[in-house]
């Protein structure tokens, strides 16, 4: 299991993040040899949907983050002093918080479980910051032979699915994906992956059902696709996330 600090409250940590100056050092290990930093590494997301939310959440909190220009991947909060910033995808976060090359990061939940797989490494300083809302759920078409089917059970209780051709299911969520059907006791899966645009995969003969983040259910809706009874794997949305010094 992840570990969950969640009585720390947002002001609280707007105030641990304003102090001047950090002066522990911190180690990250690079070929096999332990080396030794005194600047606190945090990452943020690079692109992609959470990356203005974050930004705008450090400025909330009277920390402006100055970035010489898009392209440059490193930044500094000027409040604090030995604090590095670096721009990452959400995955490379997750993946370099538990190498020790980053301290602290800020991801979706979906991302740090998907990649964190329950490491213990990775402490979750804050769970709710309040945006990047979603949710990671199976949706399967609303027509044809999935018409009546509405939830996980009456969907593993298909005829349809058996050994040799079992319910095949596209997602990015590859870890979480044969965790979620295994915990359910869903026999007679088999899982494809694909980078985006996962809803296309029923109507395109590729996928059964998907496994992929709902947030207002337009894409779903707009692609004839719906959300079923019990078929959700986890509520995200952004957290703060430290590494445990190692
Ligand atoms: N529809 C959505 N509504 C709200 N938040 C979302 C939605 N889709 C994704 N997110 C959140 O935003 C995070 C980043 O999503 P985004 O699609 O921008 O990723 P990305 O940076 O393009 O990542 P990738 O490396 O997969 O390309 C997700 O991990 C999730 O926490
Ligand atoms: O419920 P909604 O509000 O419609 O949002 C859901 C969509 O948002 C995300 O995709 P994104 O826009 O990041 O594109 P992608 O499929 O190319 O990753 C997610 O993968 C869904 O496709």
């Amino acid at each position: 299991m992840l570990t969950m600090m969640s009585q720390i409250r947002l002001p609280l940590y707007c105030c641990y993040a304003s102090s001047t100056s950090i002066s522990e050092t911190h180690h990250q290990v690079f070929n096999g040899n332990t080396v030794s930093r005194q600047e606190i590494r945090r990452g943020l997301p690079s692109k992609g949907r959470m990356s203005s939310d974050t930004l705008d959440l450090l400025k909330d909190c009277q920390l402006s983050v100055k970035q010489v220009n898009p392209r440059q991947y490193v930044a500094q909060i000027p409040q604090i002093s030995n604090l590095e910033v670096w721009f990452q995808r959400p995955k490379d976060i997750v993946r370099k918080l538990l190498s020790g090359d980053l301290d602290l990061g800020i991801v979706g939940l979906d991302v740090l479980t998907e990649f964190g797989q329950g490491n213990e490494d990775l402490i979750v300083v804050h769970e709710a910051l309040e945006y990047g809302d979603c949710r990671l759920s199976i949706a399967i078409p609303q027509y044809g032979i999935f018409e009546n089917v509405n939830s996980l059970e009456e969907l593993a209780k298909m005829p349809q699915w058996t050994e040799d051709k079992p319910l095949r299911v596209a997602t990015g969520f590859t870890y979480l994906g044969p965790k979620f059907m295994k915990d359910n006791g869903i026999k007679h899966v088999a899982f494809s992956t694909a980078d985006g645009a996962l809803e296309a995969a029923p109507a395109m003969g590729i996928a059964d059902a998907i496994l992929d983040l709902v947030s207002s259910g337009t894409t779903l809706k707009e692609n004839n696709l719906k959300e079923i009874e019990s078929g959700t794997v986890l509520e995200s949305q952004a957290a703060l996330v430290a590494s445990r010094d190692q």
